[in-house]
């Protein structure tokens, strides 16, 4: 998701159209996180992106109150409830927390809630702290002691029936304990993944090809809301109680004592809950918390801080989405130190190549970590990480865990500077980074052998024989990547042996042998691929998979070429910056420099030549559909500049094109005609210095009528 980096203007800078614009960007991106976060259970963005984004939505509306939107993520809390559940409404919400990120948010917390409540500085004003579990939180409602049903908090006015899924969690009891139970209650609290049961449930998920979760967080999330209640059940879940919704008589005067109340009644409640009477003693209260983090069996994201005097809670209310009693402490990212043992390049199915620390073990925030990211080649660079060093790594709620960066000090000794590979890893062909547009390097680095590259390999067969690709009959993404997995197939040319090599093969291993497969199937497989092997030449073209070259530019190669022998030739010659190939080629109206300079160095990686090569031994690529020939304007190279009048830029140009001219965006020696219209500027006076052929646009409808 690249589009949600924030922009960057100070929130005092920004004008109230720019502010206006980027609240209703911010309310799109948020809802959308939100949806993936707690309906999808698959969150795109790090916690941390996410509180950003909040974070100058809620900075925006202060500076421009009246821009508030209607659909602000201010007012909104979680998501609208999935549509597999039956839906349950709340009698009393489900709100969420206000954060604090810094011990001076949580003074002005404290300040904030004695202005409200008109007490003095020494007036006592007693809060509570208890961890901040990273689950998902339910409501259970108990009438007469028994267990009715369960909710999750879905938007917080709507949650999701639950019920069978809750029955299944050991630590909810069915029927509550004890005499002293009021008719009514709605207990609340966190449902989470324990720790200790993390890493074996996802070895088992592997294992049985389901799904593997990025964290307890998202594995509580996706167990609890299932529609099959057994699963849950074999997923240990467990619950921490530390609120209630609905109750017919109060539980208590303060909060401390309503949570031991619940907890009395079978509750499991979190013991590292305390009381304090200062703002110094919850933040001391908060660094002992978070010092017992990683040795916790749940994961927790910050430490809650909540009035304990529910008389107080009651006149201080709600804003909004949350309480004004209450607060989250977020705890910052987890960080370790350990020793960077190797620099790994791992190559991704598109062929980029991914920098991948490898560490010596390392528990951080209670996950075992011996893999962190390194992102790419100037990140390297940028924080100067060699391998021997020691690194800091993070990890913050989210999936990959990242090196920060080495700790060094006088005495460190280091190795090298790292030296990012120029090939790659997997196949030996160059790995390049492109120019974007501005003229910048890509920050990723990709390999060039598309063909021949193991790691692209099921990537580049899928679309060889895709659709708009060969297009061969029988044979679409599944059947590649079978065969591709049986070792039948390596790379596109295999593809021509499938009936040869099948021929070799003993009775009962052949293709018609095989499930979903019969003499039939097999027979006519094999004569899809021989009806192929003399396909267009465009189609040729985009089936080679050459980066940045779609449909659109392949048939444009195709007719600017001919034929697949005259592109490959001039693609080799391009490869000289100096050559006219090379100015030809950029100069085909349609073909930007990026993409020129891809399709170069695909024809000039030698690796891919092979494949290329033995391809060809199996594949005749049809000439450029036969154009006019006896035209007055074929075989000429047009260029057209300034506004045309009776014909439109597309127009003109297919019209030249399908009378033999090739059409150029540029004008060079060799330009034979130049169109010019009203307001032609350099190209024209280029043409004028070649002397080259100058027409107005009624002259060259005249020739081309003619
Ligand atoms: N990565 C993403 O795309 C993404 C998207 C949405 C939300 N999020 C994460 O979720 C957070 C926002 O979600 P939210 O609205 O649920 O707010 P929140 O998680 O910050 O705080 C509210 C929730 O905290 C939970 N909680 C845990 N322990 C508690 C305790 N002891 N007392 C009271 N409540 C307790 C409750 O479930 C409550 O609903 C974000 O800060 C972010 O971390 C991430
Ligand atoms: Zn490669």
């Amino acid at each position: 998701m690249d589009r949600i980096s924030l922009r960057e203007k100070p929130v005092d800078q920004l004008e109230a159209d720019e502010a206006k614009a980027e609240l209703t960007y911010l309310a799109e991106e948020i809802a959308e996180a939100d949806r993936l976060y707690h309906r999808e259970d698959a969150p795109v963005l790090t916690d941390g992106q996410y509180d950003a984004l909040r974070r100058r939505n809620s900075a925006l509306e202060l500076r421009f109150p009246t821009l508030r939107r209607e659909d602000s993520p201010t007012f909104r809390v979680g998501a609208a409830p999935s549509e597999k559940f039956a839906k349950i409404t709340h009698v009393v919400p489900m709100l969420s927390l206000d954060n604090a990120f810094s011990d001076e948010d949580v003074s002005e917390f404290g300040a904030r809630v004695r202005r409200f409540l008109g007490l003095g500085r020494e007036a006592a004003l007693s809060i509570t702290a208890e961890p901040k579990i990273d689950g998902l939180s339910a409501s259970i409602r108990y009438e007469n002691g028994e267990l009715v049903y369960g909710v999750t908090r879905g938007d917080g006015t709507v949650g999701e029936d639950i019920t069978a899924n809750i029955k299944t969690i050991a630590s909810i009891p069915n029927r509550l304990k004890g005499d002293n139970i009021p008719d009514v209650v709605e207990v609340r609290g966190e449902v989470y993944f324990p720790r200790s049961e993390f890493l074996a449930l996802n070895e088992r998920q592997a294992e049985s090809g389901g799904k593997t979760f990025a964290n307890p967080r998202n594995a509580a999330a996706g167990s609890l809301r299932q529609l099959d209640a057994e699963i849950t059940r074999s997923r240990n879940l467990a619950f921490f109680a530390y609120a209630w919704g609905e109750v017919s008589e109060p539980l208590a005067e303060t909060q401390y004592e309503a949570v031991q109340r619940i907890g009395s009644w079978g509750f499991t409640v979190n013991p590292l809950m305390q009381r304090h009477d200062s703002i110094e003693g919850l933040i001391e209260h908060y660094h002992a918390i978070e010092a017992q983090r990683s040795a916790l069996d749940y994961d927790i994201d910050g430490v809650v801080y909540k009035v304990d005097r529910l008389d107080l809670q009651g006149r201080l209310g709600f804003v909004s989405r949350a309480p004004r009693w209450a607060i989250a402490h977020k705890f910052p990212a987890e960080k370790a130190i350990t020793r960077l043992l190797e620099i790994d390049i791992q190559v991704g199915r598109t062929g980029a190549l991914t920098p991948v620390a490898k560490l010596e073990p390392v528990t951080v925030g209670g996950v075992v970590v011996s893999n962190a990211t390194l992102h790419n080649e100037d990140e390297i660079v940028r924080k100067d990480v060699r391998v021997g060093d020691i690194v800091t790594v993070q990890r913050a709620g989210d999936v990959i865990p990242q090196i920060l960066g080495p700790v060094l000090d006088e005495n460190s000794e280091r190795g090298e500077a790292y030296v990012f590979p120029t090939v790659c890893p997997v196949c030996g062909s160059h790995a390049v980074r492109e120019k974007k547009e501005n003229g910048e390097l890509d920050a990723i680095r990709r390999c060039t052998g598309g063909l021949v590259c193991r790691a692209q390999a099921v990537e580049q067969l899928k679309h060889f024989v895709s659709r708009n690709a060969m297009d061969i009959d029988g044979l679409g993404e599944k059947q590649v990547t079978a065969f591709f997995e049986q070792g039948m197939i390596r790379n596109a040319a295999d593809i021509f042996h499938l009936s040869e090599m099948d021929a070799q093969k003993g009775r009962g291993e052949r293709l018609r042998d095989m499930d979903g497969w019969g003499p039939t199937s097999a027979r006519n497989l094999f004569a899809a691929i021989d009806e192929r092997r003399d396909v267009e030449l465009h189609r040729f073209i985009f089936a080679l998979g050459i980066r940045h070259v779609g449909e659109t530019t392949a048939k444009l190669l195709g007719r600017y070429y001919g034929s697949f022998a005259a592109l490959r030739e001039a693609m080799k010659a391009a490869g000289d910056a100096n050559s006219d190939a090379w100015q030809d080629l950029l100069g085909i109206d349609g073909i930007g420099a990026i993409v020129a300079r891809s399709i170069v160095e695909f024809f000039n990686e030698e690796h891919n030549e092979e494949v290329i090569d033995a391809l060809l031994q199996e594949v005749t690529p049809q000439e450029a559909e036969a154009v006019q020939t006896d035209s007055s304007v074929s075989g000429k190279t047009v260029v057209f500049t300034g506004s045309l009048e009776r014909l439109s830029r597309t127009e003109a140009k297919n019209q030249a094109e399908s009378l033999g001219a090739k059409v150029s965006g540029s004008v060079s020696k060799k330009t034979d005609i130049l169109v010019a219209g009203p307001g032609a500027g350099s190209k024209l006076k280029k043409a004028q210095e070649l002397e080259i052929t100058i027409m107005t646009e009624d002259e060259w409808i005249a020739l081309i009528e003619g």
